[in-house]
């Protein structure tokens, strides 16, 4: 990453989007990353960008986003708005030859995804990082270095639970795919090392909670050697924020779970308090997928890893429209994402 001149390398990022993920990637930036400041905020809400550039110690507030990307006092940017101001953004920053870290999903759609790939291959190198933080989380590296370390011998089955206390009322169903299950669809992959190629979806009766959405969905995967991962999504399960999993493999099995340390045995109960939100539980791998950015460390998720997670999102939504199996045949990947 570009650095100021003199003194220790400190990398500028621009935050486009100071909602909650830009608000708390900003903070982190400025308290808890080395290398980096925020050196300037842009979000359509005035008064956020305002209030987030004070907290991080008086960033520039611009006016105008594609300002900001373009600007010589911006090294790299941060895009934490909502999920379709992402393509124009991204596009802008490669345009710009800067560093870019989308937040997730790279684009929603399939076809705005495969432009910025596009845009991306064309001008030759990368600069794009798409911010599916589980990658970072301790949890899950661990589950994969146990699976790669031939630990529970070959995987067969992966079972996953994805939580949010409430959605808002009338989200479309295919929202909580595209959004949030959009995560455990990269997971998989990465964790596998390999493509999802079949998918289905299968609903119970809607949650009484879930005004009017197809609430809970449960998917289904199936990776290229044959691996099923299940996948309960649930919107609207009220009580807490959570995200599970267990892998089994032919020899034992591997559970990521994120228990608080402090817990209370009482009245014949033993409780653990659970988040209100995605920030507490992931909060460790946020700060690192931000580190390895600074760092340039290049660990997190490429454009093409964004392009086919949203590529297996629409596969699902199709499933989920159908009632069908559907296959997932991805294109080839481009020479720039071979590793
Ligand atoms: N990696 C993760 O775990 C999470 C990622 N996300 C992703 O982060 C992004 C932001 O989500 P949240 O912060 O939860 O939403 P939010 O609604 O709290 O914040 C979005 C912000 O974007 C601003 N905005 C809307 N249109 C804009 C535009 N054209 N230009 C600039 N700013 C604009 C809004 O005013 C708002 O301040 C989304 O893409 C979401 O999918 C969200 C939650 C967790
Ligand atoms: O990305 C996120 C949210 O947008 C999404 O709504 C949640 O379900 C996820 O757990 C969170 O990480």
């Amino acid at each position: 990453m570009p650095a100021e001149a003199g003194g220790p390398t400190v990398t500028r990022i621009g935050v486009i989007g100071t909602g909650v993920m830009g608000a708390d990637h900003a903070r982190l930036l400025t308290e808890a990353v080395s290398g980096a400041r925020v050196g300037g905020v842009f979000d359509v809400d005035g008064g956020r960008a305002r209030g987030v550039a004070a907290a991080s110690g008086g960033a520039r507030v611009f006016a105008d986003p594609y300002a900001l990307i373009v600007d010589d006092g911006i090294d790299a940017v941060l895009i934490a708005s909502s999920d379709a101001t992402h393509e124009d953004y991204v596009l802008a920053c490669v345009a710009a030859g800067k560093p870019v870290l989308c937040e997730k999903p790279l684009a929603p759609t399939v076809e705005a995804c495969s432009r910025i790939v596009e845009a991306e291959t064309e001008h030759g190198s990368r600069l794009i990082t798409v911010g599916f933080m589980r990658r970072f989380d301790p949890g899950y590296t661990g589950m994969r270095a146990l699976l790669t370390a031939g630990e529970i011998g070959a995987p067969l089955l992966m079972h996953n639970v994805h939580r949010n206390p409430a959605a808002v009322p009338g989200l479309p169903g295919s929202a909580l795919i595209t959004n949030s299950a959009v995560h455990e669809l990269d997971i998989v992959r990465w964790l596998f090392g390999e493509e999802i190629v079949e998918v289905a979806v299968h609903t119970p009766r809607p949650s009484g909670q879930a005004g009017g959405t197809r609430d809970p969905q449960l998917l289904v995967l199936t990776t290229e050697s044959g691996v099923l991962a299940d996948v309960e999504i649930f919107a609207n399960a009220r009580y807490g924020y959570e995200v599970r999993c267990e892998l089994v493999g032919e020899t034992g099995t591997v559970t990521v779970d994120a228990p608080p340390p402090t817990s209370l045995r009482r009245g014949g109960l033993h409780a653990r308090a659970l988040p209100g939100d995605w920030r507490p539980r992931f909060a460790e791998a946020y700060r690192l997928e931000l580190q390895d950015w600074i760092d340039g460390a290049a660990g997190g998720a490429s454009a093409w890893d964004g392009f086919a997670a949203t590529f297996v999102a629409h596969a699902c939504v199709a499933a989920l429209t159908s009632g069908d199996r559907h296959a997932v045949d991805l294109p080839p990947v481009p020479a720039l994402y071979r590793r």
